[in-house]
């Protein structure tokens, strides 16, 4: 079938960042290997260091070795890689890029199709996606598409401007924009997992759900992000975008049919739903926190406020804890718990669905609780299911009972090599799948839920900075959030098979 084996020229601009080197380059080569790229393809990579087209291949080829860990075999795939340098800030450029692109076509015979891949800072995408239009790299007779990454814009009122920018030039059916979390295998799971068993979906609402909790943990600091990372702080990075959509998967109604367009519509309501946050209730809700120095793994690493580029008197969150709530009547009642840090304890993306206790308890110690019933939904490093049940102690003469697990892990199994997030989502954008790509109307109700939140942070300072060591689980406050509602975070270390 044609479109599974879809034709196009990728133009990635900034093809010499991180992000195309660990990420976008070894994605292609995967798509390749798989044969989902037939011959009929060709990259084009735009930054400004001077590259001749066979340096540029060189430096592709051993991306995806680095990437990989493995030895490509010949060269053909990087012969379908070509380097056009400039300053995307230079109009006249754009000229030579678009005489390349029409030669690349017929070579090739793409059909015209173009995807414009924008892997580079957001201050540019604008710029980028005018001049496409204006020096008409646009005008093709074949699809174009733009992908953009985040961050999509600081605010509502930012992403908005740029929103229009990229608006004048692309329809919204044209444009994807990437959050890497909705390409993870089991983030595309929460859906199947609720709309394809008949277990779950009559118990997914406030009469038989006490709360759900997602954990999106990372051991790693700012790296060498500090520049970028000091403006964004951990609810920009995270929370407005991975952890709402996150939020969005598990709470949305059963789309009426699964398009593009019924699940992001579902999606949307729920973002809609959530109960905005008032200036003077964001203490209430919402916990931030900062890394001081501690140990990972046995080594010390040092605070935030010491990692290169970051203000010294720094008042970035590098850990947010909140509690959510929708109001819809699925869900009246029900708290979303989510929590999300660098330099924490684990690097781990769990979620917990806990259910509602039975009404009593009718066995051994009558007067306490029996464990709650929970399915935990591991996203990563671990992939798989785990339900945790009750039943009746081995051995015990008393009707004692136990919990036990039920699990399945995903990536356990030999042969599965789950496809990165970038592999999936390229392949959904050359075969014209927006679906795991976020809609406008979804990046607008995330901002306009995060944006009071962030506003009162940027104006008051956390006297408290730092408040959690590295190599922990945040500050006692998230802790705090949920046992004035009477609960606890479930550990998310995943038991040893
Ligand atoms: N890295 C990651 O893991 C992730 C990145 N992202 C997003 O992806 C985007 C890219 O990030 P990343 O790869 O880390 O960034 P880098 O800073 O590593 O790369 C930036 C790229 O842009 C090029 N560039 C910079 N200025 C210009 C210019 N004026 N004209 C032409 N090219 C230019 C640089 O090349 P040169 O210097 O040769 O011009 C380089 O290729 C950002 O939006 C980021 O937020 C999102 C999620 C994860
Ligand atoms: O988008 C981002 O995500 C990563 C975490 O992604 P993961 O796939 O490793 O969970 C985070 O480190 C980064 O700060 C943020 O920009």
């Amino acid at each position: 079938m044609d479109n599974m084996n879809p034709k196009s020229i990728i133009v990635i601009f900034g093809a010499t960042g991180d992000l195309a080197k660990r990420k976008l380059f070894p994605s292609l080569y995967r798509l390749y290997e798989k044969g989902h790229l037939n011959e009929r393809f060709a990259v084009v990579g735009v930054a400004r260091r001077p590259l001749s087209a066979d340096e540029f291949r060189h430096y592709v080829r051993d991306s995806v070795e680095t990437a990989l860990n493995q030895e490509l075999a010949d060269g053909k795939f990087a012969s379908h890689f070509y380097y056009h340098p400039f300053d995307v800030t230079e109009a006249e450029s754009y000229q030579r890029l678009k005489a390349l692109l029409e030669q690349l076509d017929e070579t090739y015979q793409t059909e015209g199709n173009r995807i414009f891949y924008l892997a580079m800072a957001p201050e540019f995408f604008g710029t980028v996606t005018s001049r496409l239009q204006s020096e008409r790299l646009t005008d093709t007779r074949g699809f174009k598409r733009l992908v953009i990454e985040k961050p999509f814009g600081h605010d509502l009122a930012s992403a908005q401007k740029l929103n229009r920018e990229i608006r004048r030039v692309f329809s919204e059916r044209e444009i994807y924009r990437i959050d890497h979390y909705l390409g993870k295998e089991m983030v595309q799971n929460i859906e199947v997992i609720r709309f394809s068993n008949a277990i779950f979906e009559p118990l997914w609402n406030n009469r038989f759900i006490s709360n759900i909790q997602i954990t999106s943990s990372e051991t790693l600091g700012v790296e060498d992000r500090g520049r970028y990372y000091d403006h964004s702080g951990a609810l920009r990075d995270m929370v407005q975008n991975h952890m709402l959509q996150m939020v969005a998967l598990l709470a949305m109604e059963p789309p009426i049919r699964l398009t593009t367009d019924d699940i992001r519509h579902e999606k949307v309501k729920v973002l809609r739903a959530l109960r905005p946050i008032a200036h003077n209730e964001v203490d209430q809700y919402f916990v931030r926190g900062q890394y001081g120095r501690g140990m990972i793994r046995g080594k010390d690493v040092p605070a935030y406020r010491e990692e290169p580029n970051v203000d010294p008197d720094s008042n970035t969150e590098t850990f947010v804890a909140g509690k959510l709530l929708i109001d819809n009547f699925r869900w009246a009642g029900v708290p979303f718990y989510i929590r999300t840090g660098k330099r924490m304890a684990e690097k781990s993306t769990k979620i917990v669905v806990q259910f509602k206790d039975v009404p009593m308890n009718l066995y051994y110690r009558t007067n306490e609780t029996i464990a709650p019933n929970l399915l935990v939904i591991h996203i990563q490093p671990d992939e798989g299911i785990t339900l945790h049940l009750n039943g009746k102690k081995t051995g015990e003469s008393t009707t004692t009972t136990a919990p036990f697990q039920l699990d399945y892990c995903n990536n356990c199994i030999d042969g599965i090599n789950t496809p990165e997030a970038y592999e999936k989502l390229l392949y959904d954008c050359m075969r014209g799948d927006a679906t795991n790509f976020t809609h406008w109307d979804e990046v607008a109700a995330s901002w306009q839920f995060v944006d009071v939140i962030s506003d009162v942070w940027a104006n008051t300072k956390a006297a408290d900075f730092p408040n959690y060591e590295a190599g922990s689980m945040g500050p006692a406050a998230a802790d705090e959030l949920l046992k004035k509602d009477g609960f606890h975070w479930w550990p998310i270390e995943h038991p040893k098979p």
